[in-house]
C-alpha cells in the first residue's frame, strides 16, 4: 500500500512528456490474438498495471508476451485456451476486449463478467448484439458469457444504440476475419479507435472509416503480427494541462496531440489560460484568476468523462460558479465527496454538479475512488493550503505512468510513501510527520532527467 503527499502551492514550470496511450495500447494488445503469424511489436506501451493484466491475460490464452523498455512483443501463433480467467479480468473492463478476437478466430470463447472503475452499471449489451448480429450465439452463465459460432462469423449491419468505444473496437476486431463485409453505424469516433483500426490494418485487414460514424470492415482470411506505435494518451496530456493551469503555471507538454485535445483546449482558453499550439507537443501558461465555465460530458469529439473530475478540481479555484453535466457514465461523481473534504463546495443535482469557485481549498487525507479521480485529486492538492495524502494510489497506477516523478519534475511538491499495514495509526503519522518535513530535500530526480 501506499500513498501520495501533495503539499500545494508551487507553480509548475517546465517540460512534461506523455506516455503512450492506457486505451490504445489495450485494445491493441487484444488485437495482436488475430496474428496467426508472424510477431506484433507494439511501441510507446506505457508500463501501466492496466498493461501489466492485459499481457497475463494474452499469456493465460497461450500467447508469449515480452515487455521491456516500452516495447511489446506478442507472439500469438497459438493459442492454447479460449477462456480469459476471473483472477486477471475482474481487475480490468478492457480484458473482454479478447472477446472479439478469440471469437473470430477459434469459433468460441468464455470470459469472466469485466471489473474496472466503479463509474457506472457499464453494460455490454451492444458488443454482445454486435456478436449476435455476426451469427454467434450467446449464453450468459453464472459470472461468465460464452460465446460460439459455427464456422467463420458473417459480416452484418450493426447499428449501435450508444457510440460504445469499448463496442466498437470489439466489433470491429471480431469483424476482421468474418466472412464478407460489417458495417458498424453510430461507431464510436475516438482516437483510440483509429489507432486501432491503423495496427488492424497493419496487421492485413481491411477497416475503412474509422473515427466516423460508419465503420467499413471487409474480413479477410488471415492476419499477422505487425508493427506499431501507440498515439500519445490525450487524458495524461489533458491532466498535465489542467495541473498547469491549476498553479498559474507555464508547462509544455510534449508529445500532446492538440487535435485530440480540442474541447479541453477551447474549455482552457474559455477560461483565460493560454494554449500554444507547437509541432511536438502543447504549451499552457496560465495567470490566476481563471474565469468558470459550464462543462458538459459527451463521445468524442466532446468533452471527454475521463477529463472531468481533473476539471472539476480546476473549476474549484477559478472565479464564479460553474456546472459540469456528466452525460457518458451515470456515476461519475464520486470524487465530489472526496472534494468536499478539502473544502470545497459542490452541489450535486442528478447529472450535474455546481460547483462553486473561488474554493479556499486545504490539505485534507483523501481516497481515489477511481483512477481519474486520484489524478483529480492531486490536482486539488496543487492549489490546496497544506499537505493532502490520496490514498487508493492502485486506481492511479492503472493509468498514469510515473505521475509522482512526473509531477516532481515541474516543481510540485509530491512524495509517495509506502504504508505498512501493520503499522499502528501513530507510527504511521509519526512516518507522515518526517516525511512533510523533510520533503523539500527529498524531492527526487526524475529518472529521464
Ligand atoms: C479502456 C477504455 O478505452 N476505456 C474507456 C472507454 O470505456 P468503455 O469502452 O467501457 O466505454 P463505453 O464507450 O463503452 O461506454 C460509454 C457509455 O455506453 C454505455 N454502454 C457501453 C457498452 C454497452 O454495451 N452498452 C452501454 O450501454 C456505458 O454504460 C456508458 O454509459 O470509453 C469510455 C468513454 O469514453 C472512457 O471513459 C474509458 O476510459
Ligand atoms: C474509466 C477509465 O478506464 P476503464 O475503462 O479502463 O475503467 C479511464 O481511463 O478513465
Amino acid at each position: 500500500m501506499s500513498k501520495f503527499i501533495v503539499r500545494g502551492g508551487n507553480v509548475l514550470a517546465g517540460n512534461v512528456k506523455v506516455s503512450g496511450a492506457k486505451n490504445s495500447v489495450l485494445p491493441i494488445i487484444a488485437a495482436s490474438l488475430l496474428g496467426e503469424e508472424g510477431i506484433s511489436v507494439i511501441r510507446d506501451a506505457p508500463p501501466l498495471d492496466d498493461v501489466m493484466t492485459i499481457n497475463k491475460v494474452l499469456e493465460s490464452l497461450g500467447a508469449t508476451v515480452t515487455y521491456d523498455r516500452e516495447v511489446i512483443t506478442v507472439n500469438a501463433q497459438h493459442i492454447a485456451s479460449c477462456e480469459a480467467p476471473y483472477e486477471w479480468v475482474r481487475k480490468m473492463r478492457a480484458s473482454f476486449l479478447v472477446m472479439g478476437p478469440l471469437l473470430t478466430r477459434t469459433g468460441f470463447t468464455r470470459i469472466s463478467l469485466p471489473g474496472g472503475c466503479a463509474i457506472g452499471t457499464r453494460p455490454i449489451d451492444q458488443h454482445l448484439k454486435g456478436f449476435e448480429a455476426m451469427g454467434a450465439e450467446i449464453n450468459l452463465g453464472q459470472g461468465f458469457i460464452e460465446a460460439k459460432s459455427q464456422g467463420r462469423l458473417r459480416g452484418a449491419k450493426i447499428y449501435l444504440d450508444v457510440a460504445s468505444v469499448g463496442a466498437t473496437e470489439n466489433i470491429m476486431m471480431a469483424a476482421t476475419l468474418a466472412e464478407g463485409t460489417t458495417v458498424i453505424e453510430n461507431a464510436a469516433k475516438e482516437p483510440e479507435i483509429v489507432d486501432l483500426a491503423n495496427y488492424l490494418n497493419g496487421m492485413g485487414a481491411k477497416v475503412r472509416g474509422a473515427g466516423t460514424g460508419v465503420i467499413r470492415i471487409e474480413g479477410v482470411e488471415k492476419l499477422h503480427g505487425c508493427e506499431h506505435t501507440v498515439i500519445p494518451d490525450r487524458i495524461e496530456a489533458g491532466t498535465f494541462m489542467i495541473a498547469a493551469a491549476v498553479t498559474g503555471g507555464n508547462v509544455f507538454v510534449e508529445g500532446a496531440i492538440a487535435d485530440h485535445l480540442g474541447p479541453v483546449i477551447s474549455k482552457l482558453e474559455e477560461m483565460g489560460v493560454t494554449v500554444e499550439i507547437q509541432e511536438n507537443g502543447v504549451r499552457v501558461i496560465a495567470c490566476k484568476p481563471l474565469k468558470a465555465v459550464d462543462v458538459k460530458t459527451l463521445p468524442y469529439p466532446g468533452f471527454p468523462t475521463d477529463m472531468q473530475s481533473q476539471m472539476m478540481a480546476l473549476l474549484l479555484v477559478s472565479q464564479g460558479t460553474s456546472v459540469i453535466t456528466e452525460t457518458v457514465f451515470e456515476n461519475r461523481f464520486m470524487h465530489v465527496d472526496q472534494f468536499r473534504l478539502m473544502n470545497a463546495e459542490i452541489k450535486v443535482e442528478g447529472r450535474s454538479a455546481i460547483v462553486t469557485g473561488e474554493s479556499k481549498l486545504s490539505g485534507a487525507k483523501v481516497c481515489a475512488t477511481d483512477l481519474r479521480a486520484g489524478a483529480a485529486l492531486i490536482i486539488a492538492g496543487l492549489a490546496a493550503d497544506g499537505t493532502t495524502e490520496v490514498s487508493g494510489t492502485h486506481h492511479i497506477d492503472r493509468g498514469y505512468v510515473h505521475l509522482a516523478e512526473k509531477l516532481s519534475g515541474l516543481g510540485a511538491d509530491i512524495w509517495r510513501i509506502a504504508i505498512d499495514e501493520k503499522q499502528t495509526s501513530q507510527e504511521a503519522e509519526k512516518v507522515l510527520v518526517t516525511v512533510k518535513e523533510e520533503m523539500p530535500a527529498l524531492k527526487i530526480q526524475p529518472s529521464w532527467a
